[in-house]
């Protein structure tokens, strides 16, 4: 009998859960959550991504942009329909099973029903979503559930047609309102309608946002008001959670909380025997980081693996110089890694330069850097490897200032006239430019051949203490022939990146020491460099370094 029960049924009935989490084996799938590039430090699995496919947008809205507006993406940068479906098919593979279409205004692009409809052929993605404003569905949302469109979030922040304009700074009340009559009529089951709600502007509508809930199958969410440069956040407009409830419980004394649906930005409530829900998305006073599972591409192609972080990786220039999937795969992996734990709470928020709403589920804007007035030295290290290992090592001074809608940037390459727009940390930018230049070797180093590489990891990280960056490639071959040229070239590249990018800082910065560090196969047998004192630098693989923006 005990041979057929299961191992964790077993430990289970003798009531000792601690040893049952520590002892029972790993199902396949939780060994494939642990080791998916999707996986960061902090064991998140991230399954849901959002997709902004605009920047453009049909309303002003007071709390996401500036009054004076953004300024747009050239189009050629934007990502084609084509870059969006490869992008969402890799991390489909790799985990991602609902996707969401944001913006800016996602209706406003005119491939959305031929995206929604390409998307949902990708075979393991399960749910595709999208958030709008409302005002062109009556138009377009019977194409859109056709094609396959599953969930709808509706943007309303007010039931007031002047203050609809006061907010949103154009008209379209009504058709907010027909569309969201579209989507009930239409079957959507919820209509989750989204409203910041802010002291002074739109709080006195509290409850009539609850009334809403009482006839119509609507997830009414309000979210409390978040703070991004131009938006003139100040704490005091802000409702907060528990006040908003207390506020609701005056009215409703049996107001009560539903079961919390795991990764779920809402905390689920209801008035009894009401039809419809109330949530509250409260970013912050009660973040729900621990849970997070969602990460985000912007409508140029770059990849945040946080809303209030501002590390990014360009997607985009990845795939148009015709990176593999694999070293895609790496790339995101890398920059998963580094998602810190949490946002920085409210108060560090609001102190925080960020961008606009409209610009971080789209992120046009030019600045790049979350290098905050910092002074690093770069002097001379060590990095290694398993295979080909290389180091290379910096030295000199220099500071790096953060610059939001600069038209004078301080770091080249990183603006809009720079780089083609290349977006991104400069770490990140160097490990796609090293990884590059290993694959471009035999075009740059006479006599070198061909050689079709099965991996090729380049890894770069800012040594804060020691003020020094450190990069690292490690590279394989099947076949007999070495590839330390490959790994050389790609550190060689990668560091020459890394100047090329902080040349406007500083001209004063040395690359060092890039040497083989060890090597196995090739026709010269094995090599390990020993007078190396490996355990002075830090080894470990990218996906082991503690994020370096935090600590800049
Ligand atoms: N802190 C935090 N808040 C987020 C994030 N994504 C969305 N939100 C908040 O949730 C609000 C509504 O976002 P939606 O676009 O409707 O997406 P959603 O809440 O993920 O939608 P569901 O899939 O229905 O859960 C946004 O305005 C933000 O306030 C996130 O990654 N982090
Ligand atoms: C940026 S919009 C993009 C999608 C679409 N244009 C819309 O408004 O639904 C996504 C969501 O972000 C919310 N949002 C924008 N700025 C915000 C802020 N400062 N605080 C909280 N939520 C915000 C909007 O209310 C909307 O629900
Ligand atoms: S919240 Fe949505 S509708 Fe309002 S300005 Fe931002 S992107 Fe446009
Ligand atoms: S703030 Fe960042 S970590 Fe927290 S829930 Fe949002 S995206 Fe996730």
């Amino acid at each position: 009998m005990l041979k057929n029960i299961k191992y964790p049924a077993f430990k289970a009935s003798i009531n000792c859960s601690f040893r049952l989490m520590s002892s029972v084996p790993l199902t396949k799938n939780q060994k494939k959550i642990e080791s998916s590039p999707l996986t960061d430090t902090f064991g998140r699995h991230h399954t849901y991504l959002r997709i902004s496919l605009t920047e453009r947008c049909n309303l002003r809205c007071q709390y996401c942009m500036p009054e004076e507006g953004v300024s747009l993406t050239d189009k050629s940068n934007l990502l084609t329909t084509d870059e969006i479906l490869q992008i969402a098919g890799v991390f489909v593979k790799q985990g991602v099973t609902k996707i969401r279409l944001t913006g800016g205004e996602p209706t406003v692009r005119k491939d959305l029903v031929d995206i929604v409809g390409n998307l949902k052929k990708i075979s393991g993605l399960e749910i595709v979503a999208m958030t709008t404003n409302g005002l062109t569905l009556t138009r377009q949302l019977v194409a859109l559930q056709k094609a396959g469109l599953d969930i709808l979030n509706i943007s309303l922040d007010t039931l007031n047609a002047q203050k609809y304009e006061k907010i949103t700074r154009r008209n379209g009340w009504k058709r907010a309102l027909a569309g969201i009559d579209l989507a009930l009529q239409l079957g959507y089951d919820p209509v989750k309608i989204n409203c910041v709600l802010m002291k002074g502007l739109n709080d006195e509508e509290l409850l009539d946002f609850v009334e809403l809930t009482r006839d119509k199958n609507l997830d009414v969410r309000f979210i409390e008001y978040m703070p991004f440069s131009g938006n003139k956040w100040n704490k005091d407009k802000m409702v907060s959670y528990k006040e908003m409830v207390n506020k609701i419980k005056e009215a409703h004394r049996d107001f009560y909380p539903l079961k919390s649906i795991p990764n779920d930005t809402s905390k689920a409530w209801k008035v009894p025997g009401y039809k419809g829900q109330v949530g509250f998305i409260t970013s912050m006073t009660e973040h729900f980081c621990g849970s997070c599972n969602r990460l985000r591409v912007t409508a140029d192609g770059n990849l945040k693996v946080c809303l209030f972080g501002n590390t990014e990786i360009s997607l985009r220039d990845a795939i148009r110089s015709n990176c593999s999937e694999e070293d895609l795969i790496s790339l995101v992996g890398a920059a998963v890694q580094r998602k810190k734990k949490q946002h920085a709470g409210m108060l560090n928020l609001s102190q925080l330069e960020n961008r606009p709403m409209i610009l971080i589920d789209v992120l046009s804007s030019p600045d790049i850097f979350n290098v905050k007035d910092q002074s690093f030295k770069l002097t001379p290290s060590i990095s290694a490897g398993l295979n080909f290992s290389y180091l290379f090592s910096v030295s000199g001074n220099t500071h790096i200032t953060k610059r939001y809608y600069s038209t004078k940037p301080i770091l080249s390459h990183v603006d809009v006239q720079g780089f083609g727009r290349c977006k991104g940390d400069v770490l990140s930018i160097a490990q796609i430019s090293g990884i590059l230049g290993a694959k471009k070797t035999s075009e740059i180093i006479p006599l070198c051949h061909n050689i079709s590489l099965t991996k090729v990891n380049v890894t770069a990280a800012l040594d804060v203490d020691n003020e020094t960056v450190n990069i690292f490639s490690e590279i394989q071959c099947e076949g007999r022939t070495g590839v330390e040229m490959e790994a050389l070239t790609a550190v060689s590249v990668a560091a020459l990146t890394i100047y090329d990018m902080c040349k406007a800082v500083s001209k004063d910065i040395t690359i060092t020491d890039i040497c083989l560090l060890s090597k196995s196969g090739g026709k010269s047998g094995d090599y390990e460099k020993e007078e190396i004192k490996l355990r002075d630098y830090d080894l470990r693989p990218i996906t082991r370094l503690t994020p370096y923006v935090g600590s800049m």
